[in-house]
């Protein structure tokens, strides 16, 4: 049978129905989506280093003599393999767990290579259960190859998705390049079937690179035009609301605690002059964590209510947006503002949800704050004008068309906390206006910053413990396991327990992590909020947007595993109130790249300053490493990272527009098209 892309992966040697599911599971249904299904890392298969060399924590190869007996040792179920290896420079212990038998084929003794992580015994480096090469040369052919590592689901294997792949390749390469010629020119990119050939099996890092450059610039190209054509339809969109200036904004304004900032005055200008105008608004609102963004999407929200509207407010989380819930009704009680809010989340029970859809659709409900769910098909709006939303959940394409399907065509407003260089942002955010709050209130004290090795644990603690007994609060991010979300929980649960045993029981410590329960969220972040819980350790669940001023120390551990930008993000949670705060990096690396990217951090609470020295850092070879800013979800290009492959992307864009139109409305049809919008 002729295979092609549509064929669907069952058609594949080797799988049957149940890997089938399983790659479903995966998102994979064709051939043409496995070839998509690009690997998350690679296995790089460096050169021997001499022992002396070995890194604890780190995968290394070596090659020299087995040296001595090789010895069995502890109990039948779990027996142990040692054999000691030996180089001009040193003896390395390696171990293997259950499999006795290598004393058998081992026993010859000779040079062997072997390849797996060395850990640190009660102070001795060992290398643990690592595969192996003997005799030596069988390294040779493995050597300097990067082998796919696959996001996977349980019952499936790197192996069987890379043998899929490596058929699929060999069966129905995609031949047709999807790129202009005069692009792949102009820029120098490779033909797309090298380009896929090159991503999952990359003969060496030069031919990973100039693969991954190809299908990041294509899957820019492809978001840029999205927008542009969004563009288009937001620039033809009339404004069919009529919105009268109302006393009660000033009023209100006036009522506040504190004076908005001149930044802050100048944006909630710029979405009057919008809302009043004759096209529907797309604005985005740049502003640093903690600038003040929420009490702007109140004033709008407001002024959609005063004048018969309705508002929504969708945030990313359910803890988010029953905090603005919380919030946002509490400053409509005190300062007298005659307006319904309700609030829709995912987690509420039928019966609640169904009253709220009453409330909506009847219009007794001026703002709605919720999740996602206020997308959903059951939400009849009444009149709704106007839409706040955050850069993650971004209004895209299908949203608005849901909404318009409903008769709706709302103003919308998307609020953006990554503060990413201008240049960047013109691009990104190419479909919409662009205000930035450049200016935090007047009354905050600049957070001091620490960067500490985990030897300073104890100190922290202590400092914390002083803090907790002024009346403040803190925050404590344990690092996220990659892979294992069960793992990720447990974390936090350890860790919370070994505080409580450090800080005694007279202080409230509790935890939060992304697999709770709605319902427990919610509670622990009530009772934090209340200041009942004093110290709170989490996951980064707490990243966005959660605001609780009395807080004022953030301790981060291992921080060395998270972006520049997300480490700002995290930071800003303390900060927000008129008390010192204070944030200490923690991370025991040693690698002289970590405390160079931590010390920007340490030295600069601006987050614009932050994003740029963070794009200075950046060469191709961190493309390895963790993904830096998190912000949209490309499937492969980061934009931080390609800044410069996003630039040639956004030029290649007008020239197609320019020269080439025709050849826009097939990208514009590709299914993953604006997938991240
Ligand atoms: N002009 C102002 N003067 C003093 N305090 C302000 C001012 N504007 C907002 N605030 C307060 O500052 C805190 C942070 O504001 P807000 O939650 O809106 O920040 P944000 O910009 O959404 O930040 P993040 O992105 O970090 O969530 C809130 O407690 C808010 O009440």
């Amino acid at each position: 049978m002729e295979m092609d892309q549509n064929s669907g992966v069952i058609a594949l040697k080797g799988i049957g129905e149940k890997s089938q599911r399983l790659f479903e599971k995966l998102g994979i249904y064709t051939v043409g989506d496995l070839l998509r299904y690009y690997p998350r890392g690679y296995d790089v298969y460096e050169e021997a280093v001499p022992v002396s060399e070995v890194e604890e924590d780190h995968v290394c190869t070596v090659t020299g003599a087995i040296f001595g007996r090789i010895q069995i040792s502890g109990s039948n179920r779990m027996q142990v393999t040692t054999l000691y290896l030996k180089d001009l420079t040193g003896t390395l212990k390696v171990i293997w767990f259950r499999m006795p038998f290598l004393r058998n084929t081992l026993g010859k003794g000779g040079v062997i290579t072997l390849r797996g992580r060395i850990r640190n015994r009660k102070g001795t480096l060992v290398m643990e259960h690592p595969e192996i090469f003997y005799p030596s040369a069988q390294y040779e052919l493995k050597k300097n190859t990067l082998q796919p590592l696959y996001p996977l689901t349980s019952g499936i294997t790197n192996n069987a998705v890379t043998k899929a792949v490596h058929q699929a390749m060999e069966v129905a390469p995609p031949r047709q390049d999807t790129l202009p010629e005069t692009l792949r020119e102009r820029y120098h990119l490779v033909g797309y079937e090298d380009a896929v050939r090159g991503i999952h099996f990359p003969t060496d890092k030069k031919s990973f690179y100039v693969a991954r450059e190809r299908l990041v610039f294509e899957e820019f190209l492809d978001f840029i035009l999205g927008l542009r054509q969004l563009k288009e339809s937001n620039e033809v969109a009339e404004n069919h609301f009529v919105f009268l200036e109302k006393p009660q904004m000033d009023v209100f304004q006036k009522k506040l605690p504190y004076e908005l900032t001149g930044a802050q005055k100048k944006v909630w200008q710029q979405i009057r002059q919008d809302m009043n105008g004759t096209r529907t608004m797309s604005r985005l609102i740049q502003g640093d964590v903690g600038s003040g963004k929420t009490i702007i999407a109140v004033l709008a929200l407001m002024h959609a209510g005063l004048n018969g509207y309705q508002g929504a407010l969708m945030a990313p989380t359910e803890v988010l947006a029953k905090q603005h819930y919380e919030s946002i009704g509490r400053m409509f009680a005190q300062y007298g503002v005659p307006l319904k809010t309700v609030l829709l989340t995912g987690s509420m029970t039928a019966k609640e949800k169904r009253l709220v859809y009453e409330e909506i659709e009847s219009g007794v409900a001026s703002v709605v704050i919720g999740t996602h769910a206020l997308i959903q098909e059951k939400v009849i709006y009444h009149n709704l004008a106007l839409v706040v939303t955050d850069e993650q959940h971004r209004f895209g394409v299908k949203q608005r068309e849901k909404l318009s399907q409903k008769g709706e065509m709302p103003h919308v407003i998307v609020m953006s906390a990554t503060p990413i260089p201008r240049t960047l942002a013109i691009i990104l955010y190419g479909d919409l206006d662009i205000s930035v709050i450049d200016e935090l209130p007047a009354n905050r004290l600049p957070i001091k910053n620490c960067v500490v090795d985990t030897g300073y644990r104890r100190t922290a603690y202590d400092f914390m413990k002083r803090q907790v007994a002024e009346g403040r609060q803190c925050y404590v991010i344990c690092p996220m396991v990659e892979e294992s979300e069960n793992m990720e929980a447990e974390n936090v649960i350890d860790y919370t327990d070994r505080l409580r045993e450090e800080l005694g029981s007279g202080i409230c410590v509790d935890y939060l992590h992304g697999k709770m329960k709605q319902s427990q969220k919610d509670d622990i972040m009530e009772r934090f909020g209340a200041g009942e819980i004093k110290i709170l350790v989490s996951t980064t669940v707490i990243e966005v947007g959660i605001d609780v001023p009395n807080a004022t120390v953030m301790l981060i551990e291992n921080a060395e595993r998270f972006g520049l930008a997300q480490l700002h993000q995290l930071r800003g949670r303390v900060g927000r109130g008129k008390h010192q705060s204070y944030c200490i990096f923690m991370s025991a690396s040693k690698s002289k790249e970590t405390r160079e990217r931590l010390e920007i951090l340490n030295h600069s609470n601006d987050g614009f300053f932050i994003a740029g020295e963070d794009l200075k850092l950046r060469g191709p070879g961190d493309l390895f490493g963790i993904r830096q800013s998190g912000l949209m979800d490309f499937r492969l290009g980061d934009v931080y990272q390609d800044a410069k492959i996003l630039q040639q992307a956004n030029e290649a864009a007008d020239y197609m527009l320019k020269v080439m139109p025709d050849k826009i409305a097939g990208r514009l049809m590709k299914e993953n098209n604006l997938r991240v919008l």
